[in-house]
């Protein structure tokens, strides 16, 4: 399922937070937001999400308009791994991925079999089986991060939109994350932070700087040497990666 934003701009107070961005993400493929601290990253995937309504522009999921259907209807259609966790419950972390399963069910009903076996599978396959029964609010930075993907799965949407996925995790667990994203062919927004997975995972990339798309296309258009050095403030180039050949992105300050 396709995701298109057009023209999207957030006005806070009288600030411009994003300035008329477009996006499209084509269906069964990684597209990457990338851009420095306070570019605008986590407000364009709230649009998308349906957490915050743009000032001005569209978000289409699929043939729908998501700002002018149901908050069910977006989350059948997309599932988030947001960075805010609410820690101030004492949910379990099997009843946290359970909730992903909301938008398929009615008010009062129960979690069935069917239920319960996908909510095991989502755990199984982020390797985090074992803490089921703990509260969600005790585990660690990178095992919450995990739980809340097997949340995301459960919700079984084909869409997933992730704001900096990897963040908290060790490097096995980062690439592990990312390969799993990529083998489950959703259509996928993820903001991230490390240019080199952005252009390892993503098809395409939009590169954010001020609230505006400075530059959309593969990672290789995005990430010209000038364009980095100009929005991120570092030298950078791009490399045959050393243990397998592929376009690797190396960083360096500029002083
Ligand atoms: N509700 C709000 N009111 C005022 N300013 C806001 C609001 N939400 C976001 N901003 C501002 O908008 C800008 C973009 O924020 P956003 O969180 O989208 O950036 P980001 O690219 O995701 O940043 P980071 O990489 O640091 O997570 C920031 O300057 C932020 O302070």
């Amino acid at each position: 399922m396709r995701v298109r934003v057009d023209g999207v701009s957030v006005v806070v107070d009288d600030t411009t937070i994003l300035g008329g961005v477009d996006l499209v993400a084509e269906a069964s493929t990684i597209t990457g937001i990338i851009g420095p601290n306070g570019s605008g990253k986590s407000t364009l995937l709230r649009c998308v999400y349906r957490a915050l309504r743009p000032t001005t522009g569209a978000v289409h999921i699929g043939p729908d308009d998501v700002w002018r259907s149901s908050a069910r209807k977006a989350g059948l259609r997309t599932a988030v791994v947001a960075q805010d966790h609410d820690l101030d419950n004492d949910y379990s972390v099997r009843e946290i991925v359970a909730m992903g399963r909301t938008p398929h069910k009615g008010m009062l009903d129960r979690d069935t079999a069917v239920d319960r076996t996908i909510v095991d599978d989502a755990l199984e396959r982020v390797r985090m089986g074992w803490a089921a029964h703990r509260v969600f609010a005790t585990l660690s930075g990178g095992e919450r991060q995990r739980a809340l993907v097997a949340r995301a799965l459960a919700q079984e949407a084909p869409v997933l939109l992730l704001d900096e996925p990897t963040n908290h995790l060790d490097i096995g667990a980062q690439l592990e994350l990312l390969d799993l994203v990529r083998e489950l062919g959703l259509t996928t927004i993820a903001a991230l932070h490390d240019l080199d997975h952005a252009t390892a995972y993503c098809r395409r990339l939009v590169l954010l700087h001020g609230g505006k798309a400075v530059a959309e296309g593969t990672p290789a258009e995005v990430l010209d040497v000038d364009r980095v050095a100009e929005v991120f403030g570092v030298r950078s180039a791009v490399v045959p990666h050393p243990l397998t050949g592929r376009p690797h992105v190396v960083t360096a300050s500029i002083g």
